[in-house]
């Protein structure tokens, strides 16, 4: 279930299954049937229900759970919008299948709409082509203005499905109920927050329609804790990766601490955290468990990363964006090692990428970028309106030659090769994860993770998976503290994750 589907890759996959011998009707009826089994749950028996069914096969949703609910013994009015004679195919047939009244949506008196227990919104859904005006715009914002529970078919009408962006008005759904797989569009925000709580049905879609029509990404999940490094019982601290950290001046020293520390708690045996001596002064006694190294300039960095027990490195955090930082990230991606480039070291190359993209494409261990949304404009310009935030990451992930890690409340992970099974959205991140240094904490996490000895062997796949996996401890991480959370509880948190999902649990031997 993890695939996510453009509308349009999912019309494929309603294609395919209908060429493969299901009838489109069937398809409606199933999809009708999940529709009305939600608006059941939704509102008591006998409730009032108003449907607004349009011009296509959303409608045609619309037509089926009116008839259901109607035989269920709810109060069901369908308006309709658009001209019902010109309603074609499936969306004809579940029309035809309504026995009830059908109101033109333009005479509905929209102020009897607090009337309603429940509105189903089965206006528009994959094949929206534009953004809605006129008479659909006026009906979306009457639904809005209702503020009663909308159960959305499929996608809130007025949503793209693909962007999760809405043009013109789109519905505020209570509810949604989509087919088969999630949508970029039920993910990507704005689009998620206009979902509400969203359920995914079963209709009966053929089981190779994916593989046939392809899909854009996954949604991250437990199951990536399969990437998880497979600690052997008899490891030695080396076996388990070597994390370099370079830390900022005093005024931002806490953000290396934070990526440091919880890079250990991410798994890898040993962690040096390299600051600069004005800060390494003041930082005696703090986290015992992590080494110390004086790194002033580039060349320390670079005389650092000479020890071959390195396996990865963090850059970024606490770090002033100036040439001093560019020459630090020069000498990191000399280095061997996974590298991880986050804030500071992604501001000092705004206006300047080609050196830097140039020397990620010449690297042959992996190289994440960790922007937040203002770093990503920073280094990748306002790209395109019309991409999504998934084909966004892919398209800065082609042209740095970067693991791309596009964060915000939708984290995007892409890799450079732009596949679909090496691009990953997030969707576990609670809201309290925007405060401070939390990034800081990601960067290390995704560190420490990369650290560990890659037993898939520079395998595109797992690595991508490795970074999401990172973004998804991160997420869950977040959770218990509600929104009190600061950075620093990260830490502990990840404990008890890595505790619950860890695959090799410690049996010791009984005497
Ligand atoms: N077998 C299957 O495939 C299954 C499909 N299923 C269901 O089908 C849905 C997709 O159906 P669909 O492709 O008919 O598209 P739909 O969302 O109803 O809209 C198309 C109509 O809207 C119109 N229109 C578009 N934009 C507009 C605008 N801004 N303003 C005004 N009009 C606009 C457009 O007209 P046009 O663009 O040509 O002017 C056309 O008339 C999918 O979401 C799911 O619910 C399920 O039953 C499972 C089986
Ligand atoms: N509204 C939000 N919902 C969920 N996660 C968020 C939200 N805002 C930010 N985050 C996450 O919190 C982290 C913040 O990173 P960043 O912006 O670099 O912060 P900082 O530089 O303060 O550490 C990212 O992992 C991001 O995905
Ligand atoms: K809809």
């Amino acid at each position: 279930m993890r695939e996510l589907l453009t509308p349009a890759q999912m019309g494929a996959c309603d294609a395919f299954t209908i060429n493969h011998g299901t009838p489109g009707i069937d398809l409606m009826e199933r999809a009708g049937q999940a529709v009305a089994d939600v608006a059941k749950a939704m509102t008591p028996k006998n409730g009032r229900v108003l449907v607004l069914a349009g011009p296509g096969k959303n409608g045609g949703d619309g037509y089926v759970a009116a008839r259901l609910l109607a035989s269920a013994g709810y109060d069901v009015r369908v308006a309709a919008l658009g001209d019902t004679r010109k309603l074609e195919g499936d969306a004809k047939w579940a029309f035809d299948g309504w026995n009830g009244d059908v109101l033109p949506a333009t005479e509905l008196d929209t102020s009897e709409f607090a009337a309603y227990g429940l509105i189903l919104d089965a206006l528009f859904g994959a094949g929206l082509t534009r953004g809605l005006d006129g008479a659909a715009a006026a009906l979306v914002q009457a639904v809005n203005h209702a503020e009663k529970p909308v159960l959305a078919v499929d996608l809130p009408s007025g949503l793209d499905g693909r962007k999760g962006q809405a043009l013109g008005p789109a519905v505020q759904a209570t509810s949604t109920v989509t087919f088969h797989r999630l949508k970029p569009g039920h993910l990507l925000y704005p689009g998620r927050a206009l979902c509400g709580a969203i359920r995914v049905a079963d209709i009966g879609i053929h089981h190779d329609a994916i593989s046939a029509a392809g899909f854009t990404a996954q949604l991250t999940g437990a199951y990536l804790t399969e990437h998880l490094f497979d600690l052997s019982a008899d490891a030695h601290k080396y076996a388990r990766g070597h994390v370099l950290v370079i830390g900022g001046p005093p005024e931002k020293a806490g953000a290396g601490f934070l990526s440091a520390s919880v890079a250990l708690r991410a798994g890898t045996g040993l962690v040096t955290l390299a600051l600069p001596p004005e800060t390494m002064a003041g930082s005696v006694g703090q986290y015992p468990a992590l080494m110390r190294a004086r790194c002033a300039d580039a060349r320390d960095l670079a005389r650092l990363l000479r020890d071959d027990r390195l396996t990865a490195c963090a850059l970024g955090p606490g770090l002033t964006p100036n040439e001093a930082t560019r020459q630090m990230v020069y000498a990191a991606l000399d280095s061997k090692t996974a590298l991880v480039l986050d804030a500071g070291a992604i501001t000092a190359f705004a206006g300047m990428v080609t050196p830097l993209f140039e020397r990620i494409m010449a690297r042959s261990a992996p190289t994440v970028l960790t922007p937040h949304s203002g770093e990503f404009k920073r280094l990748f310009g306002d790209s395109e309106t019309n991409l999504s935030k998934i084909e966004r990451a892919q398209k800065a992930a082609r042209g740095s030659g970067a693991i791309l890690v596009l964060k915000g409340a939708d984290t995007v992970i892409a890799h450079p090769n732009g596949r679909a099974d090496c691009t990953y959205v997030n969707a576990n991140a609670p809201p309290w994860l925007a405060t401070a240094g939390s990034g800081d904490v990601l960067a290390g996490i995704v560190a420490g993770l990369l650290a560990q000895p890659d037993t898939a062997h520079n395998d595109p796949q797992h690595q991508t998976a490795t970074v999401a996996l990172g973004v998804w401890l991160h997420g869950e991480a977040g959770q218990p503290s509600g929104p009190a959370l600061v950075a620093t509880d990260l830490e502990a948190a990840l404990q008890t994750v890595l505790q619950r999902v860890s695959p090799s649990q410690f049996i010791a031997v009984q005497g």
